[in-house]
């Protein structure tokens, strides 16, 4: 039976969790007394729905059921995790944790506060234990961070199981072990948004030009390498001690305004806001967040391609859900290896997905394939791997952006040296694509083909002996320009 997560507040954060943990399996009950609130949560979850799943090698498990309820305890009747997301207020928290626990009880409650501390969070609770900030970032359904922050009077164990509650909907839980006002990345964006603000008060630069002061530079750093790293780097060979010593002093040289706020004014207002209309205004915000989705995407998957930073978090949330997938069972036709979806990238000119994307999709499916008989990265680690010495693709039918497409692999033979395979890209059941492989087991230092070992052939032997009654595909062995005879 899915799991219910009970969304108090279905504002623009509230929305974005509610997506997350939709599009992960849960059901999602959300209670906002905003009567616009449906329509902006089905936009939110239309972002979510186009972008979610295309961070994702693994089928997506179906959708949770979403429903609106009229009260907090219709909300949280029956959840198994509370996440409360309603507007800064201290007062306006309190009174939504004391009408949550008038009815739940021993439920883990996350608060998504950007600034209050979890002490200041559970003054006058019912059960303080339960509460904890679960600081999350917008678009909730993309980045994976959630800043976790108990405090002394938090739950230990129940902690543990709120983080593990967040890895299983991909995100990546940062504990702070030190209640702090603002946790830690937002003290940071606060520091750049101060003096932001100062640089546009002060005339020196616009919303405009500060923003591809970022983007056009340090903020590409960041998100791979964070801080740290990317200033050990900028310390040359030397690393960080010459990054420090030349760096250090800067610090008290006049590069920034540190403490000192401007006053916060209709003048500033009016200054920010006009200039971010003028720099931005063309475009609506459910369109910039499209472009940001999309952004965002291409960036997680490259990083996913290196198993590095953010994309780390998304390998490991694959691999959490093809753990509990139903194993292939051989014997029983072709093997459905491996689940895609056609990203913005892969359409060309002609608006369908272009014909290198079709030889990705079969890389995909011959390497779970691959994978599954043992030949995995830590066998390559070994010196010894598959290397692919022949395809032929064969075009069938139009994959379009956002399509679900599946590929499966029917072994035509196998010895100890070689391996015959005939992938299917399928949408919803029918080919739009074949690819007749042949691999080679190679010594990859000798730079030879040898036989595979016994451990791989035991497994992949008893495919090719279970495959060997199905039909063999038409398009089998046929080679270009054979219709013509
Ligand atoms: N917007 C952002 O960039 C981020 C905001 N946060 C935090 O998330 C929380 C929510 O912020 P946003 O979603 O941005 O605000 P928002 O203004 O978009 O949404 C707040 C929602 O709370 C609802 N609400 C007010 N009183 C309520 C009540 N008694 N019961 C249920 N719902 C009620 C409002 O109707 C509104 O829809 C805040 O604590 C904020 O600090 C955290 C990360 C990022
Ligand atoms: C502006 N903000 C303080 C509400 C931002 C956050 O809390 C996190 C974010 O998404 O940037």
């Amino acid at each position: 039976m899915a799991r219910k997560a009970a969304i108090i507040g279905g504002g623009v954060i509230g929305g974005g969790w509610a997506a997350r943990f939709l599009l992960n399996g849960w059901d999602v009950s959300v209670f906002d007394p905003d009567p616009e609130a449906g329509r902006k949560i089905g936009e939110v979850l239309a972002n979510a729905r186009a972008s979610l799943p295309a961070l994702s090698d693994v089928p997506m498990q179906s959708e949770g059921a979403l429903s609106f309820a009229t009260s907090i305890t219709e909300a949280v009747e029956g959840a198994d995790y509370i996440q409360e997301s309603v507007s800064e207020r201290l007062d306006l928290k309190h009174r939504v944790f004391a009408q949550i626990q008038q009815s739940s009880h021993g439920v883990p409650i996350g608060s998504s506060t950007s600034g209050f501390k979890p002490s200041e969070l559970q003054q006058g609770a019912a059960d303080p234990s339960v509460i904890f900030v679960a600081h999350p970032f917008n678009p909730v359904y993309l980045l994976p961070l959630a800043e976790v922050v108990p405090s002394a009077q938090t739950d230990a164990g129940l902690v543990e199981r709120a983080k593990e509650t967040l890895r299983e909907i991909g995100m990546f839980p940062l504990h702070v072990r030190k209640e702090i006002d603002a946790h830690i990345a937002d003290r940071f964006l606060e520091a750049v948004w101060r003096e932001a603000l100062w640089l546009v008060k002060d005339g020196v630069a616009t919303t405009e030009e500060i923003d591809e002061a970022i983007r056009m530079g340090f903020g590409l750093r960041w998100g791979q390498m964070g801080l740290f790293e990317t200033y050990r780097v900028a310390g040359g060979e030397a690393g960080m001690k010459h990054f420090m010593a030349q760096f250090g002093p800067c610090l008290t040289w006049p590069w920034t305004k540190l403490m000192d706020v401007p006053e916060f004014n209709d003048e500033l207002v009016d200054l920010i806001a006009g200039q971010s209309d003028a720099q931005s205004g063309m475009h609506s915000i459910r369109e910039l967040e499209r472009i940001r989705d999309q952004n965002l995407i291409g960036f997680l998957r490259v990083l996913k391609e290196r198993n590095w930073g953010a994309g780390k978090v998304l390998l490991e949330h694959d691999a959490l859900r093809r753990a509990a997938l139903p194993v292939p069972v051989p014997g029983t036709g072709p093997l459905e290896m491996a689940h895609l979806t056609v990203l913005p990238g892969w359409i060309d000119y002609n608006g369908h997905m272009t014909e290198s994307r079709y030889l990705f999709a079969a890389s995909e499916t011959s390497d779970a394939f691959l994978r599954f008989i043992g030949a995995d990265v830590a066998y390559v680690g070994t010196g010894y791997s598959y290397y692919t010495a022949e395809t032929h693709i064969m075009h069938l039918g139009e994959a379009k952006l956002g399509d679900a497409l599946t590929g499966s692999v029917q072994v035509l033979a196998a010895d100890e040296k070689r391996l015959h395979i005939f992938i299917r890209i399928l949408k919803g059941g029918e080919a739009v694509a074949t690819l007749e492989q042949m691999l080679l087991h190679v010594d990859m230092a000798a730079g030879k083909t040898c036989a595979a070992p016994k451990a791989i052939l035991d497994r992949l032997l008893p495919i090719a002996a279970a495959h060997a009654p199905l039909p063999r595909p038409e398009a089998a062995g046929r080679h270009v320009g054979q219709r013509k005879a």
